[in-house]
């Protein structure tokens, strides 16, 4: 399959507009799509289902992410908004118009594979003129497009260099330059970024969030690697075993995740069970956990209890005291057992009532506690979340 499938499909209510800035080449595309996914369900021969029940709504203009594990169902899904697979159950509608049954190169959809899906021994000219050519553009139109588009991308400079003739990077944009070409009205990307070394990825994931709010174009990207997924999107949804468990935008998903899978997809580690709690109290509940007693403020009725390492705070506290301490309500005494420090802030491993917490402090130029400290963890009332074991 091409990197590029023509875009012949219009929804009756898109318009054209043109999203050139000062400064930047011209570039036309058309108004953004909506996308509406309703009840899709997908099996593989008799395999447990791919898709189970997916309910979406994607805004015009978004840059939307699908994330979660290997196997969890994106690019099947991804694969679907592109017409690349069949539906068992459900709808698709983009751009208002239901295309559950149109074939991929009638819909107005691109699709940026990792793989490049580029031809190596074709100039850059000759890959970015490719869909324009099966679209059966004329020969003027088309390469006043590609020069433009070259520029876009800021690949000007390199139209007849060989494709096999540039860096990796030089290759993602190109890929990217030749879905975009074409004005989709929605770009679907498949893990693109994914054969890039940690440097050029960074790079090229502000470039791809920078022309995709200059265009203003509908993005679907699929990432099983949250940090991406937080930096590049307006929203998320994150999937578990073909179902979606939760969508919002980078911060919800982060700061308040709906359950256990959720949280530890997104890195949280400090999670506990709640073994009793009290609600006698009109201000407060109380939890019991294997850290000790805990006093929250509105912390949700779940089992698990949630502690985010930068909400907590550590307090340095000289061993003679240790053992005649009188503990305060949410100090946690405890044992730095490890320290990694990453300039701007410490990740810290600390030992409370025989278990792990993560805790992050913020380097303000004070003294870290060292490993082997006794320290309190201080906890907010105000930051203990729960959530459904
Ligand atoms: N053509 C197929 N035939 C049979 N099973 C398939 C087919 N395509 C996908 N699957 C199965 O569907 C499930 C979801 O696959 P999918 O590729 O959508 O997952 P993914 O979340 O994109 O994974 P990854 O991050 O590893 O690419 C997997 O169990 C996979 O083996």
């Amino acid at each position: 399959m091409s990197a590029v499938d023509s875009n012949e499909g219009m929804a009756p209510e898109r318009d054209t507009r043109e999203s050139s800035e000062a400064g930047q080449p011209r570039f036309q595309c058309r108004a953004a799509s909506s996308i509406q996914l309703k009840g899709l369900h997908k099996r593989f021969g008799n395999e447990v289902a791919t898709l189970d029940g997916v309910d979406l709504a994607i805004q015009p203009g978004e840059f939307f992410t699908l994330l979660g594990p290997s196997g969890c169902g994106k690019t099947t899904l991804l694969r679907i908004l592109a017409g690349l697979e069949a539906l068992d159950e459900g709808q698709v509608v983009i751009g208002g118009r239901d295309v559950t049954d149109v074939p991929p190169h009638q819909r107005s959809v691109n699709t940026v594979f990792q793989s490049y899906a580029l031809f190596p021994h074709l100039s850059v000219r000759d890959n970015l003129a490719f869909g324009l050519r099966m679209q059966g553009m004329p020969s003027g139109e088309r390469e006043a497009k590609v020069a433009e588009m070259a520029e876009f991308i800021k690949l000007g400079s390199l139209v007849d260099r060989r494709v096999d003739q540039l860096s990796g990077g030089q290759r993602q944009r190109i890929a990217l330059a030749r879905a975009l070409v074409c004005e989709p009205d929605v770009l679907l990307l498949d893990e693109p970024l994914s054969a890039l070394d940690a440097g050029l990825r960074s790079q090229i994931q502000i470039e791809l969030l920078r022309l995709q709010k200059r265009l203003g174009m509908t993005f679907v990207f699929v990432t099983h690697d949250q940090q991406e997924a937080m930096v590049m999107s307006d929203r998320i949804a994150v999937l578990d075993s073909g179902s979606i468990q939760q969508v919002g935008t980078p911060r919800e998903i982060y700061e308040c995740p709906v359950n256990a899978f959720v949280a530890r997809f997104m890195g949280h580690a400090n999670l506990f069970e709640i073994t009793a709690r009290d609600d006698s109290r009109d201000d407060a509940v109380r939890l019991t956990t294997p850290l000790g007693m805990l006093t929250a403020q509105a912390p949700g009725s779940g089992g698990l209890l949630l502690l985010r390492p930068e909400t907590l705070d550590l307090r340095r506290r000289p061993a003679s005291e240790f053992e005649r301490y009188d503990v305060l309500e949410n100090h946690l005494p405890g044992r730095v057992q490890e320290r990694l420090y990453r300039g701007s802030h410490a990740e810290y491993r600390v030992e409370v009532a025989g278990v792990t917490l993560q805790v992050v402090v913020n380097n303000r130029g004070g003294q870290l506690p060292d490993v082997g400290d006794h320290v309190d963890v201080v906890v907010a009332a105000q930051d203990l979340i729960t959530l459904e074991a």
